[in-house]
């Protein structure tokens, strides 16, 4: 009986753990649903974040490859309609002297193909590919002019002695026309600023623009030869021309060495057309009055390499060096360009001057800039000195990084 009453007791006992055990179970069954629930979820988050990466990515692939196609693209060659023939082809005389027949592109509009017009031309197939604007037009030789350029001598740091000779040599011609009459002396036509790169020559020349209100025209040597095959010469013609037009203004001429690197032994085309360019700036200088109201400021890092023909009396007679800053030159030149920044109490100029010896003006802007950028990372909006610091490091690690290549410049 006894057994009995125990047989039947652990089959009650056994039903009650069974429905315990599948209770149990049942909860982790849910347990585990919702597990897998939120991880599916976060998976799908995941899924979603990977393919708009994925997007973003075959977007930039796109870009990039564009940008590959679009360097390895040759050079156009400048032509002038002579004649439309009736089956659509036209007769281009070419820049460099000879006349074609040849195809256009299907997407130039036909009313713009005249007698006269200027067209770009594929170098090999000679194809026309596209119809210039007007030649007067001088964005399309991406010539930079500015009315009157926003820099003062007061932007600029460390170039005393530099401001001095630049408005001697030129903005007093500019100004005072009839001192140099009077005391009869000719005033400098050109003047030559070399120097390491971001020393502030250009800052320089937009200065004397803004101070004599001359129009500033900025033009690179190197696009000069590089462009447009064959129209160098002409380019600078042109250029002159708009000076004169727009007087009083000042030519600045960036990478001067581009077009006036001293001749060497070797005779390709792309030499023969540097030649050609240049030939053209020394006969443009030689050709106008020094009294005048269109003055030349050249500038480039590589004056080892300038031709001495530019540097004759009457062409680039004066030359001033545009250093990198000394250590008085980086204090002031820190004072500018954190005019406008909120600084805490423990900035110290003569600090910061001391720890960025070999920079240039342009490695002190990136550096103020980049300060500012470690506050904004720390939601600051007043830059400490520790922000300078660490601005410090990485612009000047930056150039450090720099390889060194025999006989190549990095600018
Ligand atoms: N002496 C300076 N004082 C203040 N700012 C400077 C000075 N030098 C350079 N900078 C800053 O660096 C920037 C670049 O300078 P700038 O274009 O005048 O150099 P550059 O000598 O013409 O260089 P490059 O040879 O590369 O053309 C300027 O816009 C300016 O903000």
């Amino acid at each position: 009986m006894s057994m009995e009453e125990g047989g039947t007791k652990s089959i009650k006992e056994k039903n009650v753990d069974l429905s315990e055990y599948l209770i149990d179970r049942l909860k982790q069954l849910e347990e585990e649903y919702v597990r897998l629930k939120n991880l599916y979820k976060r998976l799908e988050d995941e899924k979603r974040f990977v393919e708009t990466e994925r997007i973003r990515y075959e977007r930039e692939v796109r870009r990039l490859r564009s940008e590959i196609e679009r360097l390895r693209s040759p050079p156009l060659i400048v032509g002038v309609i002579s004649d439309v023939l009736e089956d659509g082809k036209v007769v281009v005389k070419s820049s460099t002297g000879p006349k074609f027949v040849v195809h256009t592109s299907q997407n130039i509009n036909p009313e713009d193909l005249k007698p006269g017009a200027r067209v770009s031309m594929n170098q090999q197939t000679l194809a026309i590919i596209s119809v210039l604007p007007p030649p007067k037009d001088p964005s399309v030789y991406g010539f930079e002019i500015y009315d009157k350029p926003d820099v003062s001598y007061s932007d600029i740091g460390g170039l005393n002695k530099q401001i001095e000779e630049i408005r001697e040599a030129v903005e007093l011609p500019l100004l005072k026309p009839k001192l140099f009459e009077e005391v009869g002396i000719e005033p400098p036509k050109g003047v030559l600023l070399y120097g390491p790169p971001g020393t502030g020559k250009t800052l320089l020349a937009k200065a004397v623009a803004n101070q004599t209100k001359a129009t500033f025209i900025r033009v690179v040597g190197s696009e000069f030869v590089q462009k447009y095959i064959g129209e160098g010469a002409r380019l600078v013609r042109e250029v002159f021309q708009l000076a004169k037009e727009k007087a009083p203004s000042i030519i600045f001429i960036d990478e001067l060495d581009a077009i006036a690197a001293r001749r060497t032994s070797s005779d390709t085309s792309g030499d023969r057309e540097v030649q050609r360019t240049l030939m053209q700036l020394l006969s443009e200088m030689d050709g106008f009055d020094n009294r005048g109201d269109v003055k030349i400021v050249g500038a480039t890092n590589r004056i080892d390499i300038l031709d001495p023909a530019i540097l004759r009396p009457g062409r680039f007679d004066r030359i001033i060096e545009v250093p990198l800053p000394n250590y008085e030159g980086r204090v002031q030149i820190f004072k500018i360009h954190t005019r406008k920044m909120k600084l805490a109490d423990d900035v110290d100029f003569r600090e910061l001057a001391e720890m960025t010896e070999g920079a240039s003006g342009a490695d002190i802007k990136a550096i103020a800039t980049e300060a500012g950028m470690f506050a904004i990372r720390n939601e600051k909006t007043i830059v400490s000195r520790e922000d300078f610091i660490k601005a410090i490091e990485k612009i000047m690690k930056k150039d450090k990084k720099l390889p060194e290549i025999k006989g190549v410049m990095f600018i």
